[in-house]
């Protein structure tokens, strides 16, 4: 118990005694002190009287009063109540009894006398004596009682106070303990201080209490109440105090923003007045408001993947870059950076490689640019330098040593793989005196230099001029595929074995009114990039299924119709769909319909060709990989995809009988196919050594120009016709069209007379063929 309790405690004793003695004995008290002086007054008035009536006597009787006892004792037995018990006695002068009216009285008693006067003398005294055993009873009764209650009332008041201290207490202690739950459960860090005031409104805070996130989030220490602020926190308050201080000074809150360097971490500071001389902070943690505000400034700005600036804030940077050139009288060059090769690595090793180059390349562009040079990417594989120069040559050289820094070889996922890089240059003020026109041009320079197989190249006026004209060309082929104006030239494809034909492939090309015939190589880059590749390959697929159709309802002999399908329709294009809705709408059988697909398209996303590989070889049709020993040339992959077969890309055929590398090559290539039970075939087969090679290494089907052209309709018909009989083709295919002579001899290897030079056949000189692949 502490002293308080104890100093309450004795008080509330002494006053507990007090009120309970004044209970116990007040009404024992009054009513014995008010019963006495009641019985007292009435004795008083009865002496009178008595005293009177005896007068009386004496003075009628002066001398022989004293013998009158009988007269006498009537006069003192008159009394106004005669139930009450008393003693009368007339005295003498000489205190002897003269005459007496006894009742038995119980002790104690009380009496009273009054003399009687004769002429101014005391001839005698009449005393009344009375019982106060009454009074003394009903006096010891109410003692009693009240000692009773006033015990009662002791231990009732002594207790009380106490209680209700204890009752007090216990609602402190309650609210306390809500408060204190409150206080430690907040989220944010709750200070107190005691306020010890400085010279000129400085302040010094005393840290009283603090709550557990103070201790986790701010740093301060169990033991650091009692200790200044300031000496906690290294002074880091140090210039708030004026804020804090008015505090105290205007009764008003004031929040402000702090660092915590030791911590590195941003907190919101509320100080409010707390009672007193007391202060209060609310320490609201804000890092991660801070940082997602940062993060949300560095993503409004800059390369979320590199940390370079965006393409905004390039912008901003060149503009100002600009009205500073324009005050120096300097150049700007606006350097429009390319990856190249950057798509492959990216299909082949996936995003994650694709990003760790890019990262790479963002700090050898870094480590390359001068400091007051900009540097900028504007997202996938593109860069951009901005930088001032005097020199005309200047931009070419800053040109040179970023290709120099970027071209090269980086390892990524423990492989190694070069990259290379084109480059457009736009200059301030000859090609453009905005940011926006000055990227432009450094982007359209940077395809010309692409298109020219990489390395650097200034911006001229011709260049937009080719820009409008592939603009123009996108337009020219959407509506060349609303108009119809595509159609298809047949290549066919020999069975090395036999001779005979045994596959065409469908080559497109397009009749274009203004310009005639037009090679896919000129519009189907085009295409692909622009996404009209999409329709224009679901064209290629029902006009494919369409011919066999009309060939199968002719009568032709059938062969497999191979078609291109290019990477973005196979990828994202519903492949499965339109091919099997062409297979059904024309009704032919799938076997004679074969898929051509790049190897560089099938490994972009392994798991989505095979899953859609599988679809397309649930529906019976061929698949083969085309340009195969360009591309990755991975044989897991191979192994794991349904492929029928292999076409040799040309570039090796070329120069297989002459370069012992290339024929190893296509040796090998052979040797994959036939190891995985694949069939192979050769692609621009142009010579009789380059056919005699392949046949040699037994190459199962040949394409090329030895054999035939990509040939128009009529004469494939032609051809097809005359393979393996000497029948004429259906009339009807001959009736409209104007055939050229058709030779029908075998082509070397298969005939001796066939001329080895390519310049020599043409589409309507095929060899008669025997036999099938
Ligand atoms: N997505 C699609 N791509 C298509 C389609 N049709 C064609 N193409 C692709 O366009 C590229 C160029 O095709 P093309 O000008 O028709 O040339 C083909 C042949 O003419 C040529 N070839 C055939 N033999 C020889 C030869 O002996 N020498 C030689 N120099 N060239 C020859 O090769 C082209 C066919 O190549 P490939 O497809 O790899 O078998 C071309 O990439 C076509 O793929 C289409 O409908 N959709």
């Amino acid at each position: 118990m502490d002293d308080e309790r104890r100093t309450i405690r004795r008080n509330t004793t002494l006053v507990a005694i007090l009120v309970a003695s004044i209970v116990a004995l007040g009404p024992a008290a009054t009513h014995f002190v008010m019963s006495y002086s009641h019985i007292r007054g009435m004795l008083e008035a009865e002496a009178e009287i008595n005293a009177r009536l005896v007068r009386g006597l004496v003075l009628a009787n002066p001398g022989l009063w004293q013998f009158e006892e009988v007269r006498l004792k009537e006069l003192l037995q008159k009394r106004p109540r005669q139930k009450t018990h008393e003693i009368r006695r007339l005295y003498d002068l000489k205190k002897k009894v003269v005459a007496e009216s006894a009742d038995p009285v119980l002790p104690p008693t009380i009496s009273y006398s009054c003399d009687i006067q004769d002429g101014g003398r005391t001839v005698a005294t009449i005393e009344i004596v009375r019982s106060l055993a009454p009074t003394a009873t009903t006096t010891a009764l109410l003692l009693t009682l009240g000692l009773v209650v006033g015990i009662f009332s002791f231990f009732k008041l002594r207790m009380a106070p106490l209680r209700t201290i204890e009752a007090v207490q216990r609602v402190l202690r309650e609210s306390e303990e809500k408060y204190r739950s409150v206080y430690e459960s907040l989220k944010e860090g709750l200070a107190l201080y005691r306020v010890i005031p400085g010279e000129e409104g400085e302040v010094e805070l005393i840290l009283t209490d603090i709550n557990p996130v103070c201790e986790t989030v701010f740093g301060f220490g169990s033991r650091d109440p009692g200790r200044s602020i300031d000496e906690i926190c290294d002074g880091i308050f140090a210039p708030y105090h004026g804020k804090i201080a008015s505090v105290l000074r205007n009764n008003k809150d004031v929040s402000f923003e702090m660092q915590h360097p030791g911590r590195d971490r941003f907190f919101t500071v509320t100080v409010f007045r707390a009672g007193g001389d007391r202060l209060a902070t609310l320490l609201e943690d804000v890092t991660a408001e801070k940082r997602s505000a940062e993060q949300l400034e560095r993503l409004a700005y800059y390369d979320s993947l590199t940390g370079l600036l965006n393409r905004r804030m390039l912008l901003d940077r060149l503009e100002q870059t600009i009205g500073v050139a324009q005050r120096e009288q300097v150049n700007v060059a606006v350097l429009f950076i390319d990856l190249d090769g950057f798509k492959v690595i990216n299909d082949t090793l996936g995003h994650e490689a694709g990003d760790q180059i890019l990262i790479e390349v963002s700090e050898r562009l870094q480590r390359s640019v001068r400091k007051r040079d900009t540097l900028a990417r504007l997202g996938g594989d593109e860069f951009v330098v901005v930088s001032t120069y005097d020199k005309e040559q200047n931009a070419g050289y800053i040109a040179k040593n970023l290709l120099k820094c970027i071209s090269g070889v980086y390892g990524v996922r423990g492989r190694e793989v070069y990259l290379g890089a084109s480059i457009g240059i736009s200059v301030f003020p000859d090609d453009g005196d905005s940011s926006e026109v000055l990227l432009k041009n450094a982007d359209i320079a940077m395809y010309s230099a692409k298109n020219h197989g990489g390395d650097f190249c200034f911006y001229r006026a011709e260049l937009n001029q080719r820009l409008h004209q592939r603009m123009q060309l996108d337009f020219d082929l959407r509506r060349a595929l609303e108009k119809d104006e595509f159609f298809f030239e047949y290549q066919p494809i020999i069975d090395a074995r036999t001779g005979r034909i045994s596959a065409v492939e469908a080559l497109i090309r397009w009749n274009s009114p203004e310009k005639g015939r037009v090679m896919p190589d000129v519009f189907i880059g085009l295409a692909e990039e622009t996404g009209l590749i999409l329709p224009l390959g679901e064209w290629v697929v029902r006009k494919a299924c369409a011919k066999l159709r009309e060939w199968q309802e002719a009568g032709l002999p059938l062969v497999r119709m191979c078609i291109n399908i290019s990477g973005r329709q196979f990828m994202q294009g519903d492949i499965y769909n339109v091919v099997s809705s062409a297979l059904k709408e024309n009704g032919i059988d799938p076997r004679y319909l074969e898929l051509e697909l790049t190897e560089t398209c099938l490994i972009q996303n392994v798991e989505e060709t095979t899953k859609k590989l599988g679809m397309l070889k649930e529906l019976n049709v061929s698949i083969s990989v085309d340009d195969f020993g360009t591309g990755y040339s991975s044989l897991q992959y191979l192994k794991n995809f349904p492929i029928d077969r292999l076409k040799i890309d040309r570039g090796f055929i070329k120069n297989a009988p002459h370069f012992a590398n290339h024929r190893a090559i296509v040796d090998a290539i052979i040797g994959i196919a036939k190891a995985m039970d694949l069939k192979v075939i050769a692609e621009g087969v142009e010579t009789v050594e380059q056919a005699e090679f392949l046949k040699a290494r037994n190459c199962d089907g040949l394409q090329g120009y030895y054999f035939y052209r990509p040939l128009a309709e009529e004469p494939l018909v032609v051809v097809l016709c005359s393979q393996g009989d000497e029948e004429a083709p259906p009339s009807h295919f001959l009736a409209t069209r104007v055939l050229g002579p058709i030779e029908n001899t075998l082509p070397a290897p298969f005939s001796a007379t066939r001329s080895a030079d390519p310049a020599d056949k043409q589409a309507s000189d095929p060899p008669s063929v025997v036999g099938g692949e």
